[in-house]
């Protein structure tokens, strides 16, 4: 379902983010993107989403080619994927609640049927009885799983989760995995870039990215 063909990425004449990119992940799989610092690992999942597209090569996601597809296709290729960025913060002004019915509220659902959905998505989470809090009255993890809460509530195929875990303890870490392993259970397409050695260690499929290219077990 989602396939690099000989990617490359070249930001500017001296930084080359990604060279040489074959990889698949198929549908329903769980799998880890794991390197250093600068590796590559956001350039890659943000092709995904077509926020960066490739200077070579092809980027194929369910049949369709991201180098190739129109800027107004984008908004539909989004629509099957949760993402869960650094950038993409939650809207400290709103409850939690409102942060999770937004991406609904923008689809066209109604309010009472994006209420509804969004309550099921934080009980996924296990943050049901915090819907009506402000996210700055939550940990750095409850907030993690809000933005877990927010990106599957549009009920996506593919959740691309971008150093998930940064900055949280071992126990909140634990509790956003588990979070992001249910809907992975469920079918849910999971790409979790991490620096985490203990989970890492748990994963099924980790793809080691270092200097932009996928390093081969020895
Ligand atoms: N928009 C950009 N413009 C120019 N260079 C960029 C841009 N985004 C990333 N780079 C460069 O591309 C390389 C890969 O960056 P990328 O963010 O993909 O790595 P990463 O593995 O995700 O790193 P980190 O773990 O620190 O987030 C780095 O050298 C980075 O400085």
């Amino acid at each position: 379902m989602i396939e690099f063909r000989n990617v490359s990425k070249q930001y500017s004449s001296d930084v080359m983010a990604l060279r040489d990119i074959s990889l698949t992940v198929e549908k329903g799989e769980l799998v880890f993107l794991a390197g250093p610092s600068g590796a590559g690992k956001s350039t890659l999942m943000k092709m995904i989403a077509a926020m960066e597209r490739p200077s070579s090569g092809q980027v194929i996601v369910n049949g369709q080619d991201i180098a190739r597809i129109k800027s107004s296709a984008v908004p539909f290729l989004r629509r099957n994927l949760g993402l869960i960025f650094q950038q993409q913060r939650l809207l400290t002004d709103r409850t939690v609640l409102a942060n999770v019915m937004l991406p609904l509220l923008v689809t066209g659902a109604s309010k009472t049927q994006a209420e509804q959905r969004a309550r099921a998505a934080l009980d996924k989470v296990g943050l049901g009885d915090r819907a009506n809090a402000q996210p700055l009255a939550l940990s750095g993890g409850e907030q993690q799983r809000v933005s877990i809460a927010r990106a599957i509530v549009n009920r996506p195929q593919v959740i691309l989760a971008d150093e998930p875990t940064a900055n949280l303890d071992r126990a909140s870490a634990n509790k956003v995995l588990e979070a992001l392993k249910a809907f992975n259970s469920v079918g849910v397409t999971c790409l979790i870039s991490s620096h985490d050695e203990v989970m890492l260690d748990a994963a099924a499929r980790v793809i080691h990215l270092n200097q932009g290219q996928v390093e081969v077990p020895a």
